[in-house]
């Protein structure tokens, strides 16, 4: 399972970030494009003044594939599963920008600036299930895509592609965003404050203490459970003012919807765990990582890396 989730600070400076729960790595490292980088097109996709762009993927064939990424001017994206749901075009579709499924979160982050403008290019867009080669299957993925102001999901399905307000900032996996905004609706009286004192028939009833008013937010892994785990966090989490403490919220928030090894099976047998965790902030144009193995977050500054040039550039 995956969640992703996006906020900004009272400047209203994004940050955006992902849990990548699997059972295993793809050996996916920081992948820094620079703007002069000549980037293989599957289709028409190309993008006529590119953006540098900067997340986590792993390079096949000299192709970028961005599992998350943001670019210099504050527009992240992410991919989560979304098995049984997203369907992508078995070919390209005249008269329409072509975008094979594993091209999208690097084809918007190289291309635009904001979420409005994404939300309108999508108009004209197709989502074709094309493999980057024999070795990677198609991924049938959703997005979630964040700028200063808000944040869309964008599910490429059998009818076309939806693309969703997100009102909430947050996505996990199946089923459908609209399926989950309406489960929000079960969730509803859930509050920070400790309930008041009542009284049942001739019996006084008070609450345990902090964290009753909680009593019903589901603890468990599945994909509706983290949605409505990560949504109740990142809406009552306070606002921020400085890096450090929204890099922590960023991390505390995924870590509420993080999975812990031992717990959830997959169906080849290997425990799910978050493998990664990573975000963004737009504020400094820098990328955050932790793995489940060594749980200190690193930083990764823009600024370090040639993002003017034509070669790919990788970091641990
Ligand atoms: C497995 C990842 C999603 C994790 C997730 O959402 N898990 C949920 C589990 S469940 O279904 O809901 O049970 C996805 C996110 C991005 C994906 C990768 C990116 O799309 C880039 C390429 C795309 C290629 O088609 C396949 C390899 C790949 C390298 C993908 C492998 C895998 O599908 C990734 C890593």
């Amino acid at each position: 399972m995956c969640t992703g989730v996006r906020f900004a600070d009272e400047d209203g400076n994004m940050y955006f970030g992902r849990n990548l729960d699997w059972s295993f790595s793809y050996g996916e490292k920081i992948v820094v494009t620079p703007r002069g980088y000549q980037t293989p097109v599957a289709f028409n996709a190309t993008v006529a003044n590119p953006k540098p762009v900067m997340g986590v993927g792993i390079i096949v064939e000299g192709m970028p594939m961005y599992f998350d990424c943001a670019n210099d001017e504050g527009l992240a994206v992410a991919g989560l599963n979304f098995p049984g749901y997203a369907q992508y075009a078995d070919a390209p579709v005249d008269g329409t920008v072509n975008v094979a499924a594993y091209e999208l979160p690097f084809w918007i982050a190289r291309s635009f600036s904001t979420v409005d403008e994404v939300e309108e290019a999508l108009k004209n867009v197709t989502v074709v299930g094309k493999q980057v080669n024999e070795q990677y299957p198609v991924s049938f993925l959703h997005w979630i895509v964040g700028d200063g102001k808000r944040s869309i999901v964008i599910e490429a399905m059998a009818d076309g592609i939806h693309v969703h307000h997100d009102g909430v900032d947050v996505l996990a996996n199946q089923p459908t965003f609209d399926w989950h905004t309406e489960n929000l609706r079960n969730y509803l009286s859930m509050d920070p404050r400790v309930p008041e004192p009542v009284k049942w028939g001739t019996q006084e009833l008070s609450a345990w203490g902090s964290g009753s008013g909680m009593r019903g937010i589901p603890g468990d892994y599945s994909s509706p459970s983290r949605f409505v785990r990560a949504a109740y966090t990142n809406a009552h989490y306070p606002v921020q003012k400085t890096e450090e403490s929204n890099v922590s919220r960023l991390f505390h928030t995924l870590d509420s919807a993080a999975m812990v090894d031992g717990c959830a099976l997959m169906s080849n047998g290997q425990y799910e765990k978050t493998i990664y965790t990573s975000g963004f902030s737009a504020k400094t144009n820098t990328y955050y990582k932790n793995t489940y193995e060594d749980p200190a977050i690193k930083s990764y500054r823009m600024a370090d890396f040639d993002l003017e040039g034509a070669q790919l550039q990788t970091a641990e």
